[in-house]
């Protein structure tokens, strides 16, 4: 029997298996048992009963050779969301696989992935927001006192729109995509294009061809701040075809309850074709996907920070290999996972290697930090030259990009006298000068205090901040470039809603001249002015311990570097200025080449041979606790356990270490990694593992939280 038959048929009435949200911890994993005088097909939804609460439930498959009789203590269903078909069977094996990988409880990683406002609604209130959905049929005229009747038009689909000729490289990567849309067993495709070099055009193309064959399509981007913009482009495309509201949606955390419900439920549905989402989107209910597209598939924000740490890339790739369809992961700059996949050929390789309309990727210039006269660099991350490029390019009317990834005005407030520096009291971390409100914030916890007039050590009038944010990067090229028109981007300048959208417009209407901004403005954004992105202080991340800084500064500023001469037609060669004191470092020189391919290789031959990912498997325990040596105590003990566990000689597990930001909130927190040479491995052992860790627990009372990051990102 296929899986889809065995989705058609409801548990016999009797006893169901529902998933509830029972968090892991807990030690409920699976569905809980109740009675249901009909029968419902897995992936109802409905209202069940849990210690003195009602909640919401998902109909589970039972689980296997489970054939116990009916116990008479079991308690009943409450309630059936009738009009809701069920979450379909490909839908329910991603939530279980996910559970099951990322080593979480199938009820609370199914209950999380829902959307929030489902949690709430009564199924009169659902059945409410379906009729909401389903589309209107014409309105009539009203009749209005103040204004004369119109009479209005049938809604007509807009005429399409000319599509530009594809580039022959764009051609080869669509017939390509456009094949896999009818293979039986499709393998990831891996696109691999320069910035700038079309790869939203052949994300458009594709999923035309998609919709056309009456398949849903799925696009996930890494950041909310990238919908919008792909939102309209993917609008302005289709529109003549997806005339119906609802066609194309939107799904990610910035909605309302109430807009990601309707997203959500015009993607299970069927009335969305196509959904724009985050990392949450990879969970959509889509019965007809026919075509996922993972855009700048190495970002780090695939991966949730908290709770089920799914990779969303990862799992999305799972996904469409679960149902046979195509699946294809763009990037300039590729994970190092994903690239070593194409080398060894379990995903397929497309090529965009150059611009579109072949204008050129800005020429990379390092500039030399210690060519300057002594102290002067020490002092201005706006040394002399790079002012004298930017008035240069301000003469010409261009604009430029001052890039900086560290918002506030400076890191840190710091007393000559004593040596008291603005730390956090709550956090291992500095707090924060923020001058527009004089606030010292910490970024951490959120601790914010107004700026004090004296040391509050030693009652020194004189304290002055080190170093420098964003905020007084724009206060400085201000001073220093006083008729030049300058807009601060990020996290501090967007805090409300629609003004990263009006400030992104002001720079593509041209009415700014320097935009200064952290890596929010460096991804993605189709910028047609600039000419000139510089980076100021990137140094910082090639000391991280992090085996993947280099990897990730790389990205960044390959990912900065093309928002640069992205329009052909500009007069001048664009250019990226890097300011470095490490000029000869294996990231730069990669980077001054454009050459990806090269610095890939040379960091998959140094994980290698550290036998580090993708050529071991990670695994990182975090414990979290008020004093750093019951968190450590957890770990070690932790660390025994695991020695008990058969294939020992298969995996390392390292000592614990403290977090890098060791506390945050007053809270300790300490990790321990574990590494196996095979993925498989891995997984046996943490299943193995965690039922000793849930007992371990509860002997380790001052232990907080704990929890498991499986192919962890950042350690
Ligand atoms: N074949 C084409 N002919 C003309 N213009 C094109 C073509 N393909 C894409 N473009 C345009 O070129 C610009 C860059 O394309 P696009 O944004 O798709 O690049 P990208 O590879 O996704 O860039 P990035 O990775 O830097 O975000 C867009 O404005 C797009 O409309
Ligand atoms: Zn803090």
């Amino acid at each position: 029997m296929s899986a889809q038959a065995i989705d058609s048929t409801p548990a016999a009435s009797g006893r169901v298996s529902v998933l509830v949200e029972t968090p892991q911890h807990s030690g409920l994993g699976g569905p809980l048992d109740y009675l249901s005088e009909r029968a419902l097909a897995p992936g109802s939804l409905v209202r069940v009963p849990l210690g003195k609460r009602e909640v919401l439930g998902l109909v589970w498959d039972a689980p296997e050779g489970d054939d116990t009789p009916t116990a008479a203590a079991l308690k009943p269903v409450l309630d059936h969301f009738e009009g809701l078909a069920p979450l379909d069977d490909g839908w329910r094996r991603l939530v279980a696989f996910a559970a099951s990988y990322y080593q979480r409880g199938q009820g609370e990683l199914a209950l999380a992935v829902l959307p929030p406002a489902l949690r709430d609604d009564t199924p009169a209130q659902l059945a409410r927001r379906l009729k909401r959905l389903a589309p209107k049929p014409p309105k009539p005229a009203r009749k209005s006192a103040r204004k004369p009747a119109q009479v209005e038009a049938p809604a007509a689909a807009p005429p399409p729109p000319v599509l530009p000729d594809l580039s022959p490289d764009q051609q080869r990567a669509v017939d390509d995509l456009c094949a896999q849309l009818h293979h039986a067993n499709p393998k990831p495709r891996l696109l691999f294009g320069v910035t700038g070099s079309g790869k939203t055009e052949v994300y458009l193309r594709a999923a035309e061809a998609a919709l056309a064959a009456g398949r849903q399509v799925l696009v996930l981007v890494p950041e909310i701040n990238l919908t919008p913009q792909l939102e309209a482009r993917f609008t302005a495309r289709f529109a003549h075809l997806l005339p119906a509201q609802h066609a194309i949606v939107s799904l990610h955390s910035a909605l309302t309850p109430a807009q990601r419900m309707a997203s959500w439920l015009a993607a299970h549905t069927g009335q969305a074709r196509l959904v724009l989402g985050t990392r949450l989107a990879v969970f959509a209910s889509m019965p007809e996907l026919g075509l996922i597209v993972v855009d700048e598939e190495h970002d780090p924000s695939y991966k949730q920070q908290d709770g089920a740490r799914y990779s969303a890339r990862d799992l999305a790739v799972w996904r469409a290999h679960g149902l046979r369809i195509p699946i294809v992961l763009g990037s300039a700059t590729p994970s190092l996972e994903s690239w070593q996949q194409a080398e060894t050929g379990r995903y397929v390789r497309l090529n965009l290697p150059g611009r579109v309309g072949g204008s050129l990727l800005p020429r990379v210039r390092l500039f030399d930090m210690k060519a300057l006269p002594p102290q002067a660099g020490v002092t201005t991350a706006l040394t002399a030259p790079l002012l004298a490029a930017l008035q240069e390019r301000l003469a010409r009317g261009e604009q430029s990009l001052v890039f900086l990834n560290r918002r506030g005005y400076a890191p840190v407030l710091h007393c000559g006298e004593c040596q008291w520096k603005s730390d956090c009291p709550h956090c291992s971390a500095w707090r924060v000068f923020h001058k527009r409100d004089r606030t010292l914030r910490c970024h951490h916890c959120g601790f914010t205090e107004r700026v004090p007039r004296h040391c509050p050590s030693c009652g020194n009038a004189d304290i002055a901040p080190l170093g420098r944010g964003t905020e007084k990067l724009e206060e400085q090229l201000q001073e220093a470039l006083p008729t030049a028109r300058i807009l601060r981007i990020d996290a501090d300048s967007t805090r409300l809603k629609g003004e990263l959208e009006a400030q992104l417009q002001t720079v593509h209407d041209g009415d700014v001249d320097i935009l200064v901004g952290t890596q929010m403005v460096t991804k993605g954004h189709d910028f047609r002015r600039i000419r000139f992105v510089a980076a100021v202080n990137p140094d910082g991340a090639l000391f991280s311990s992090d085996f993947r800084a280099p990897e990730r500064l790389f990205a960044l500023l390959m990912q900065a570097a093309g928002r640069a001469g992205r329009d052909a037609a500009g007069g001048s060669e664009a250019e990226m200025w890097v300011q470095t004191w490490h000029r000869d470092n294996a990231v730069y020189q990669a980077l001054a080449r454009h050459d990806y391919e090269a610095f890939a290789r040379s960091q998959l031959d140094e994980r290698k041979t550290a036998h580090l990912p993708p050529f071991s498997h990670l695994a990182l325990l975090r414990a979290e606790a008020r004093t750093e040596q019951a968190a450590r105590d957890f770990l070690k003990a932790a660390a025994q356990a695991a020695e008990a566990i058969s294939g020992a000689d298969d995996r390392f597990v390292y000592p614990p270490v403290p977090h890098p930001i060791a506390r945050v909130a007053n809270v300790e927190r300490m990790q321990m990694l574990v590494e196996a040479s095979q993925r498989a491995r891995l997984q046996a052992f943490l299943r193995e593992w965690l039922p000793e860790l849930l007992l371990l627990k509860r002997q380790h009372k001052g232990v907080l939280r704990w929890a498991v990051d499986v192919d962890p990102l950042a350690i």
